[in-house]
C-alpha cells in the first residue's frame, strides 16, 4: 500500500480537489491520503492556515475561511451539511476558554481537518469508499511545543495495532494530540511529517508526496531559472538540502521515512504521469554527478570571537555552550581556528534583547579581544553523495564565486562528506547559488530535451 500526501496548492480549488480524487482513484495501492489546508490559488492569495492564524485573534476573517471550502463544495454540488459542519466547528472554537497558545493551535489545525472532511465527502460523492479518520483516533501522540510538536514513539505501536477501514482512509496532516488530549501542530509545512509517520507506521511500500512542481530541482526555482529536476537522490541529500532551505519537503519528515526505509516519491499533482523524484536509502545508491543540489538560507547570525591561544584553553567551548543553554538557544555550526571561533545561530530564535544580553555575557565570561556580531549572514550548502570522490571539487566550487567577487567568510566541509557549507553576506547568497549552479549544471536552453 502507499501513503499519499497532497500539499496546500494541490487542495486549493475545486479543480485541484478533482485532480486529487482522480489520482487517488487511479491506483488501488493508494489507501491512505493525508491532506493539507487549502493553499494559495494565485501569488497574492492567503493560505487557509494563515487565515486561521488571523482568525484565532480576530473572528472577522471566519467568513473568508468558510468561503474557501464553500467554493470547493459548490464545485462538486456537495450537500450544504458539509459546510454547516465546518461553520459549527469554527463557531465552537471561537467560544472556547483555553490558553492563548492552545487556542491558536486548535485554530491552526482546522485547515487540514476541514480539507480531509471535505475530500472524504468528495470521494464518497463519486462512489469511492472513503473514511475520515482523526489523528487522535489513529493514536498519533505528540509532545513538546504546541506549534512545534514532536512525535511520541508510542504512535508507532498504536499505528501497528490500528485496523484500517476498507477503501481510502483520509487523514488530516499537520496536527496530532498530546497525551493529555490537547491539539498540537508540527512546525509550518508539517503535513509532510504526518504523511511520513503514517508511511512508516503502516509499513507502506512508498510515500507519495504530491505538490505543484515536477519533482525536486537541483536549486530553488525561485532563485535559478528552470533548474534541472533530480531523478533520484538519497535521504541524506534531501535532508541536507531541505535543512538548507529547499521548501519542497519538510526536513523533519525525512526522519520517519529513513527509520522505516520507505522510498519517497515527490510528484506533481498537475502532471501525475511524470515520474517525479525518487528519494531512496543510501545503500546501493550510485551517484552519477559530483553535486546533486545547491541551496542558500539567509536566516542566520554569526558571532565571531578572537583571542590569542583560544585553542589552548580548556573548557572555553563548554562555557560558551552553557551560555547558549541558559538562553535556550541552539546553534547551527561552530567552525574554529587557533585564535578564533565563529558561532552560527538561527536568527529566527533571537530577538534584539537576547542578542544584547548574550553578547554582554560572552564578553564577561570569555573575555574575547574581539567580539563581532554579524547579522546578515547566509549559508550556501552544496550537497552531493558524489562529492567525496572528486578531489578538486572545492576549487571548482570557489572559482565562480571569486569570478563574481563574492566574499566567502567561512568554509565547512561537513563530517558527513556529502555537503560543503559556505558563509557569505545575505546580499550575495542568490548570486552565489546561481554562479555555482552554472558551473555544474547545463543551462535549460542547452539541454538535449530543450
Ligand atoms: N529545490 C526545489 N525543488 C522544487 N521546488 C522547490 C525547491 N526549492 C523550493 N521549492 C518550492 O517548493 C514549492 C512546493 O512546496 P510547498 O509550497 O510546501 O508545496 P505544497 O503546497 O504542495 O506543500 C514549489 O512550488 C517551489 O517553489
Ligand atoms: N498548512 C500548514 C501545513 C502544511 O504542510 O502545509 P503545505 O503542505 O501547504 O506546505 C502550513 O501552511 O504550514
Amino acid at each position: 500500500m502507499r501513503v499519499v500526501k497532497f500539499g496546500g496548492t494541490s487542495l486549493s480549488t475545486g479543480e485541484q480537489f478533482e485532480r486529487v480524487s482522480q489520482i487517488m482513484q487511479a491506483n488501488p495501492e493508494r489507501q491512505v491520503v493525508v491532506t493539507s489546508a487549502p493553499g494559495k490559488r494565485f501569488k497574492q492569495d492567503i493560505k487557509v492556515t494563515d487565515l486561521l492564524i488571523q482568525a484565532a485573534k480576530n473572528c472577522d476573517v471566519l467568513p473568508d475561511i468558510v468561503a474557501r471550502y464553500q467554493a470547493i463544495a459548490n464545485y462538486f454540488n456537495l450537500d450544504q451539511s458539509v459546510i454547516d459542519w465546518i461553520e459549527s466547528q469554527l463557531d465552537q472554537l471561537s467560544r472556547e476558554m483555553v490558553s492563548r497558545s492552545q487556542h491558536l493551535a486548535n485554530f491552526k489545525a482546522q485547515g487540514e481537518r476541514f480539507s480531509a472532511y471535505l475530500l472524504t465527502a468528495v470521494l464518497k460523492s463519486q462512489g469511492t469508499d472513503a473514511t475520515f479518520v482523526e489523528p487522535a483516533t489513529l493514536g498519533l501522540v505528540v509532545s513538546g511545543e504546541s506549534d512545534d510538536a514532536q512525535i511520541d514513539p508510542v504512535t508507532y505501536r498504536n499505528l501497528a495495532a490500528f485496523q484500517r477501514p476498507r477503501g481510502i482512509m483520509v487523514v488530516p496532516g499537520f496536527y496530532a494530540t498530546t497525551a493529555a488530549g490537547d491539539i498540537a501542530t508540527f512546525s509550518r509545512g508539517g503535513s509532510d511529517i504526518t504523511g511520513a509517520i503514517l508511511a512508516k507506521g503502516f509499513g507502506a511500500e512508498r510515500y507519495e508526496n504530491f505538490t505543484d512542481v515536477d519533482g525536486v530541482y537541483a536549486a530553488d526555482p525561485r532563485v535559478v531559472n528552470q533548474p534541472q529536476p533530480i531523478a533520484t537522490m538519497t535521504y541524506r541529500e534531501l535532508r541536507e538540502l531541505s535543512y538548507g532551505g529547499f521548501g519542497v519537503f519538510h526536513d523533519e519528515a525525512i526522519i520517519p521515512a529513513i527509520e522505516g526505509q520507505i522510498p519517497i516519491n515527490l510528484k506533481n499533482t498537475n502532471a501525475p504521469q511524470l515520474p517525479g523524484t525518487m528519494i531512496v536509502p543510501e545503500a546501493g545508491f550510485e551517484a552519477r554527478h559530483a553535486i546533486t543540489g545547491i541551496v542558500s538560507a539567509d536566516h542566520f547570525s554569526a558571532i565571531y570571537l578572537h583571542r590569542y591561544l583560544l585553542n589552548k584553553e580548556t573548557g572555553l567551548t563548554l562555557k560558551l555552550l552553557e551560555l547558549l543553554y541558559h538562553y535556550h538557544l541552539s546553534y547551527e555550526h561552530m567552525p574554529s581556528g587557533i585564535d578564533d571561533l565563529t558561532l552560527i545561530l538561527d536568527d529566527t530564535q533571537l530577538d534584539a534583547a537576547t542578542k544584547t544580553a548574550l553578547c554582554a555575557d560572552i564578553k564577561r565570561v570569555l573575555q574575547p579581544d574581539v567580539l563581532e556580531w554579524i547579522d546578515d549572514y547566509a549559508i550556501i550548502m552544496v550537497v552531493g553523495e558524489g562529492m567525496a570522490a572528486h578531489t578538486s571539487l572545492i576549487q571548482t566550487i570557489l572559482q565562480p564565486l571569486a569570478a563574481e567577487h563574492i566574499h566567502v567568510s567561512m568554509i565547512n566541509q561537513g563530517a558527513s562528506q556529502i555537503s560543503l557549507m559556505l558563509g557569505t553576506d545575505q546580499k550575495d547568497a542568490a548570486r552565489a547559488v546561481q554562479a555555482i549552479y552554472r558551473t555544474f549544471f547545463i543551462p535549460v536552453n542547452q539541454r538535449l530535451e530543450a
